[in-house]
């Protein structure tokens, strides 16, 4: 069958007048809306005006221009079925074999920042979803073009048989479901959360893909990145690559692990990150002094890791980057000299995140983790701590000293995968005990890496000590202060150690498990 007919309405018009004057040139009927057509007879391209076919003019301000029968039998009809034959000749209805539309630009509409909601609700595009899902459900005589990046193949395929392929079709309508099934789960998700209700009966979130990934966490598994249509700025989906080999599955979960540490400070910051667990982290009056802390809190694991850093960074920094081997250095932005240090190294990459947003100014976002078969959502851990729910519960108060020690430990200990302790001293973690099945194993591991340096530091605990024991085991490496949210049973076992040891201990109230 060939292509003969042609509805063509869109909103995005690039490369549409290329497009559609080829069909026209290869005798294809072009009928076209309000605006598209104008377009096309402007550039001299044939055109027959929608209420020529329709018989009924645009109305409602273009709430209806395409929803009627005389189109939407053109598109549905079974070609090879009498019956579709008989009462489409009996009404003089015509077929349509090929419909080109894209949508009204709803994401575009609300990214705005004082878009308002009817000018939202104007932009939920009615007609075009429907004269694209009728040409979908009918692929089998029907070739429907959501994505001007199909204009060029359609066009070589009528142009050599004078129609698409039954396959092209197929994988046209495919996408076309994919498209209008985002289309609405966008403006599912912002009227759901406008009305105040983020989780409701079905999950409809769309993503739209950034990248394949050569692979997954391993060689073996196949991945890809997505993000959200309109995901913020500053984050790993909008960073902007200015040097270095494609990221990988890894990467793009630990530089993003990084940017959730180093968005915790308002002052100068740099953190180190392996896989997804921080092993270094520092901050100073500016950000080569925060380096340097960052790299002497750990200067065997940061080989391989990745950076992320909360100012711009610059060329006395970029040395001293470009002296130890990095996967990814991530900061707002680079100056030209770092940039002319950095690049000169092949294999790292350099992130530009342009804007970044400290802790305080971020709104929660919502986390999926999957499980077999389903899923679990839950709001990001944004939760800030303010010094109103800090409680001294120790005979000894911290130190001013201390009290900024244990605040930066908790900044850090809340990224740290549960049972999480850390240790720090001098604006530095100087031990990391992540991931441990028990709180004194973790202890163990962030006392054994801060050796010497454990004596007069701080602890971190990101949840409360279920008995006294972990409490032993900082009184003995020296740990003058412990920060930890309390509410256990046996809270007055570690309090009568801490005591006992002269430790000052303060608890948060709020816990930060992170599995
Ligand atoms: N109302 C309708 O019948 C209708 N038919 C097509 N559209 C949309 O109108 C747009 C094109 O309009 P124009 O050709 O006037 O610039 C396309 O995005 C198309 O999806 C419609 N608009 C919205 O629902």
């Amino acid at each position: 069958m060939a292509i003969r007919r042609a509805l063509i309405s869109v909103s995005d018009k690039t490369g549409i007048v290329e497009f559609s004057r080829a069909l026209a040139g290869l005798g294809v009927q072009i009928i076209s809306t309000g605006g598209t057509a104008s377009l096309l007879e402007k550039e001299g391209v044939p055109v027959v005006g929608i209420s020529d076919v329709t018989g009924f003019p645009e109305i409602l301000d273009g709430r209806v221009k395409t929803l009627h029968p005389a189109v939407h039998s053109g598109l549905l009809a079974v070609r090879d079925d009498e019956k579709h034959q008989q009462a489409m000749k009996e009404l003089g209805l015509d077929y349509i074999d090929l419909v080109v539309v894209n949508l009204y630009p709803f994401a575009a509409t609300i990214a705005k920042p004082d878009v308002s909601y009817e000018d939202a609700i104007e932009n939920i595009d009615i007609g075009g979803p429907t004269m694209l899902r009728s040409a979908a459900k009918n692929h089998a005589f029907v070739t429907v073009v959501v994505d001007a990046a199909d204009y060029a193949n359609v066009l070589e395929e009528v142009k050599g048989a004078g129609d698409t392929t039954l396959e092209t079709r197929k994988r046209l309508a495919a996408k076309v479901f994919r498209h209008t099934g985002a289309y609405d789960a966008l403006i599912g998700d912002y009227l759901s959360k406008l009305q105040g209700d983020p989780l409701p009966e079905s999950y409809t979130v769309t993503y739209e893909k950034v990248q394949d990934l050569r692979y997954g966490e391993n060689p073996h598994q196949k991945a890809a990145f997505y993000r959200k249509p309109l995901a913020a700025p500053g984050n790993i989906t909008t960073a902007e690559q200015l040097h270095g080999k494609e990221l990988s599955y890894n990467n793009i979960n630990d530089a993003n692990a990084a940017l959730a540490i180093v968005k915790e400070f308002e002052e100068p910051a740099v953190v180190a990150v392996k896989h997804m667990n921080p092993c270094g982290v520092g901050i100073g009056t500016d950000i080569h002094e925060a380096y340097q802390k960052a790299y002497q809190a750990d200067p065997t694991s940061i080989f391989g890791g990745i950076v992320a850093a909360n100012r711009t960074i610059g060329a006395d920094t970029a040395q001293l980057l470009s002296e130890i081997f990095l996967e990814i250095i991530i900061a707002p932005d680079f100056t030209q000299e770092a940039l002319d240090i950095l690049t000169k190294k092949k294999n790292i990459r350099l992130l530009k995140l342009g804007t970044i947003q400290s802790a305080k100014e971020r709104q929660p976002d919502w986390l999926v983790t999957t499980v077999e078969g389903g899923m679990v959502v839950q709001e990001s851990d944004v939760h800030s701590l303010s010094m109103d729910d800090i409680k001294v519960v120790t005979n000894r108060k911290p130190t001013d000293e201390e009290l900024k020690q244990l605040l930066f430990g908790w900044k850090v200990v809340k990224h740290v995968k549960s049972n999480a302790i850390l240790l720090a001293a001098d604006n530095m973690t100087i031990g990391v005990g992540a991931g441990q099945m028990n709180r004194v194993g973790a202890a163990n591991i962030a006392i054994e890496q801060a050796g010497e340096k454990a004596r007069g530091a701080v602890l971190a605990s990101d949840a409360f000590f279920p008995m006294g024991d972990t409490l032993e085991l900082a009184a003995k490496a020296g740990i003058t202060a412990v920060i930890q949210p309390g509410g256990s049973i046996k809270d007055e076992e570690s309090i009568a150690v801490a005591n006992a040891n002269n430790i000052a201990m303060v608890l948060t109230g709020v816990r930060h498990f992170k599995h």
